[in-house]
């Protein structure tokens, strides 16, 4: 982490009026935080009333015992009504205080149920007043009164009950609460932070833009558009992802825009231009925070977010990884925010069967590469190495053949990456090719293999490529290519293969872990062509 991002979220307090909305789901139920506050309230002045009715007797008694005190008298109602007024009002009290006191069982009854469920599905919280969890998608509509449209929009994606990310992330956002979380590739992210903004904003204003996503990737931000887009679906909100056309010339004091995805860069170019005015945003996601933490991202980040000057402002952050630095840094600016980690923290997901294959030197690559082809090629395949230059060397080797590969990587023009991705998603293209340009949050639906041709040059990075196979409760399979340069970088590795329930070579696990640095090393010209 840089030092400059020291003041990255500075002066942004935390708004409790926005408990609100999860205290109101309580209302009647008598586990309420709120109720919990209340049943306090009152069993304190229930307690105030019995010192008060103690001291009362007690006095009482002293009189009595000097004999001031007469006995009711009959025909005197006034000491026979008020006797009779404290009978009942000792009755009331005392049912008022046993349904206090079985409300504030009934609340920690919750929170155990809670935990249980919580266990149930590998989710792990912390913060203070942790709203439940959603058991169902129709739990929306009752605890927060969530639009239709939005739950026919779940249904007709074929989404029957939420993922563990968003049982516990949606109901954090909708109660006002800031979140940072950490859930594994392919389990519904997305989703878990697109569904609170929709459902919060309500409708579509003049205010200009009140929600901002930010991601590290233009692809990216494109398929998040796709995607907000499709849960909006049938309710008229202005989605606009920035383009470069947008940030060059687009005027946002006569755009309507409710919801703007983008990457850093382009929104700090708009905000520059003076024609983009982020004063009245409420809600901010860092998707992929740990990228958009890293140094060259980090500024521009750090630019948006100072722009988004509205107080009340709901920040998020999401990522299948999400390092201590990152988090700590987020600890100490986001007081109130309740972390969400699903699984174990920084791990890959569990349907993806992981393999490290050894293949001696760079030579030893493409040979590996092409029996691995001609034994089970089960497209598509996803193919990643270290660089663009390697990505076109590979690609020149490969494009011959009649594996139908492609290629994608940043020296591409804008539409030349669009229709690498539309072919690959299409089916047209088998093999693509790919830099990390696209190792991070991109959707390929149904990958059947991710190949490391180059070996990853961090965990992280390990993690989000092999995460573009093994989606949404599929099955997928990642291979890693390792040579002798790399081997002293495998224990990492290994340590996630481990821990998402794969297995490794006992010698790889006694190595000793190295401290990771980026592992980018200089690797030979990939070419079967001779040397002239
Ligand atoms: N509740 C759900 N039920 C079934 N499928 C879902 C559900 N929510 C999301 N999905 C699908 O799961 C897939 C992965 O979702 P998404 O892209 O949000 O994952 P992610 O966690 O953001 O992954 P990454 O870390 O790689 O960015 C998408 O195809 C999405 O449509």
């Amino acid at each position: 982490m840089e030092k400059d991002a020291s003041f990255l979220f500075g002066g942004i307090t935390f708004n409790r009026k926005k408990f609100a909305t999860d205290f109101d789901r309580f209302k009647g139920h008598k586990t309420s935080d709120n109720s919990l506050e209340k049943l306090e309230l009152v069993e304190n002045e229930k307690s105030e009333m019995e010192d008060a009715t103690n001291t009362c007797v007690g006095k009482k008694r002293k009189r009595k015992e000097k004999g001031t005190v007469p006995d009711s008298v009959d025909g005197f109602s006034v000491f026979k009504n008020s006797k009779l007024k404290k009978e009942a009002a000792s009755e009331e009290n005392d049912q008022s205080a046993n349904e206090l006191l079985e409300g504030k069982k009934e609340y920690h009854r919750q929170l155990e149920r809670d935990a249980l469920f919580r266990k149930l599905h590998g989710i792990h919280v912390s913060g203070s007043n942790v709203p439940s969890p959603l058991h169902s998608f129709a739990e929306l509509r009752s605890r927060y009164k969530c639009r239709l449209y939005l739950l026919r929009n779940l249904a007709e994606l074929g989404f029957k009950e939420p993922t563990p990310i968003q049982r516990q992330a949606i109901p954090v956002l909708l109660s006002g609460r800031e979140c940072f979380a950490c859930a594994p590739t392919g389990s519904g992210k997305t989703f878990a932070f697109v569904f609170p903004i929709l459902v919060k904003l309500k409708d579509t204003s003049n205010d200009g833009v009140r929600a901002v996503i930010l991601s590290p990737t233009k692809e990216l931000a494109a398929q998040t558009t796709r995607e907000c887009r499709k849960l909006a679906k049938g309710k008229k909100f202005y989605i606009r992802l920035m383009t470069k056309k947008l940030a060059k010339s687009g005027d946002f004091s006569k755009l309507r825009c409710d919801i703007l995805i983008s990457t850093p860069l382009r929104l700090q170019f708009a905000i520059r231009k003076g024609k983009l005015d982020l004063s009245r945003v409420e809600f901010l996601v860092l998707d992929e925070s740990d990228k958009l933490f890293e140094p060259g991202l980090l500024e521009q980040v750090d630019f948006v977010v100072n722009a988004c000057t509205n107080p009340s402002i709901l920040r998020s952050l999401f990522s299948a990884t999400l390092p201590d630095i990152v988090e700590d840094r987020a600890r100490t600016i986001m007081h109130d925010a309740v972390r969400v980690i699903i699984g174990r923290k920084n791990s890959a997901s569990e349907t993806i069967k992981q393999k490290l294959v050894f293949v001696g030197s760079e030579e030893g690559k493409l040979l590996a590469l092409r029996q691995s082809f001609a034994e089970s090629l089960n497209p598509p395949v996803l193919v990643f190495v270290q660089n663009k230059e390697r990505a076109k060397e590979l690609y020149d080797e490969l494009k011959l053949e009649d594996f139908r590969a492609d290629v994608i990587h940043s020296d591409l023009s804008q539409t030349q990456r669009e229709n690498a991705v539309d072919n690959f998603r299409a089916g047209k293209t088998w093999v693509l090719i790919a830099t990390d340009v696209v190792s991070r949050g991109m959707d390929f639906k149904g990958v059947n293999c991710v190949l490391n041709y180059d070996f990853p040059d961090a965990a992280a990075a390990y993690i989000h490529r092999i995460g573009r196979t093994g989606r949404a409760g599929r099955r997928g399979e990642a291979i890693t290519f390792y040579t002798e340069a790399d081997i002293p970088f495998l224990r990492n590795i290994a340590n996630v293969i481990t821990s998402s329930g794969g297995e490794v070579p006992e010698w790889i696990m006694s190595m000793t872990k190295k401290k990771w640095k980026k592992h980018r090393p200089q690797r030979e010209t990939i070419s079967t062509q001779p040397d002239i």
